[in-house]
């Protein structure tokens, strides 16, 4: 049989637009894994194809928040209620940082985010959410006027810290402290220039910084110097003030506005 007839004969195999014979039918290709439209999703589940993703989300975040100017990352609770005391102070803060010309980032979620946001929208200054994908349906609140969305929780922390001078710590749950604590850690092994960290809310915090000062102090865990990273206030104009003039602890009570 003359060979050129064989070549007519042999079955295509159809991929997508692709149609495939002999050895190309055979073989996996990668760009065929790539031009395959129906074919099963693996490749975006492999880690190569979330490094890529990683990399756009850190691509785009510091693109979108480059030029952002001076900036405050405030924390707080995701359950805060409007109208309630601690959302109150969120609106406060995210309004004198607004009034002081400084950028306000928060988590771009509800509660003391939310609270945050709308207070620096009212102050007419610059409202940034950065929002994280979550399993549970969730938007950006409404007060967020540059926001971006995030699927992994790492390259967002990188954004908080980046392109924030202090960070302001509202009361809030697992979320608030784990942003707390890395800030901390940050600060502590000298990652980042040492920059201001202010919790808001004596009576919220005070058992957290008695338990560090009875416990890991006294235990040797961290050292009395660690507690000097943060600063507890109670009030939302000086949490602000201290934020921005990075005004250090009092080294006689660590920051603790109560009286000893
Ligand atoms: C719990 C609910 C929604 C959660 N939505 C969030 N959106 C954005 N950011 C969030 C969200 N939840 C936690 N965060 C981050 O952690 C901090 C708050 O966590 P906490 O456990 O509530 O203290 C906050 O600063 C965010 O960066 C439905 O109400």
């Amino acid at each position: 049989m003359p060979a050129q007839t064989f070549i007519a004969e042999a079955p295509a195999k159809h991929k997508g637009p692709l149609e495939l014979r002999r050895k190309q039918a055979a073989a996996p290709m990668s760009d065929q894994r790539l031009l395959d439209t129906r074919g099963p999703d693996q490749f975006i589940h492999t880690d190569p194809w979330r490094v890529l993703r990683i990399q756009s989300e850190f691509v785009e975040g510091f693109g979108a928040l480059a030029e952002l100017g001076p900036a405050v990352s405030v924390f707080g609770s995701a359950r805060t209620k409007p109208g309630s005391s601690f959302y109150e102070m969120g609106v406060e803060v995210g309004r004198h940082l607004a009034e002081a010309g400084v950028a306000v980032i928060t988590g771009g979620g509800p509660g003391s985010m939310e609270a945050a946001n709308k207070g620096a929208v009212e102050g007419n200054g610059v409202s940034v959410g950065l929002g994280i994908e979550l399993p549970f349906e969730q938007g950006l609140n409404r007060w967020v006027d540059l926001g971006i969305n995030f699927r992994y929780f790492f390259a967002r922390k990188t954004m908080f810290v980046k392109y924030a001078q202090g960070f302001i710590v509202l009361p809030g749950g697992l979320g608030t402290l784990d942003e707390l604590f890395e800030a901390m850690v940050l600060v502590q092994t000298r990652k980042v220039t040492s920059f201001p960290i202010v919790l808001l809310g004596v009576d919220f915090w005070s058992p957290m910084i008695e338990w560090i000062r009875e416990t890991l102090v006294k235990e040797g865990m961290v050292s009395e110097k660690d507690l000097d990273l943060i600063q507890l206030v109670d009030d939302p104009a000086d949490a602000v003030h201290r934020v921005l003039h990075g005004i250090p602890r009092p080294p006689s009570n660590n920051g603790d506005q109560r009286p000893e």
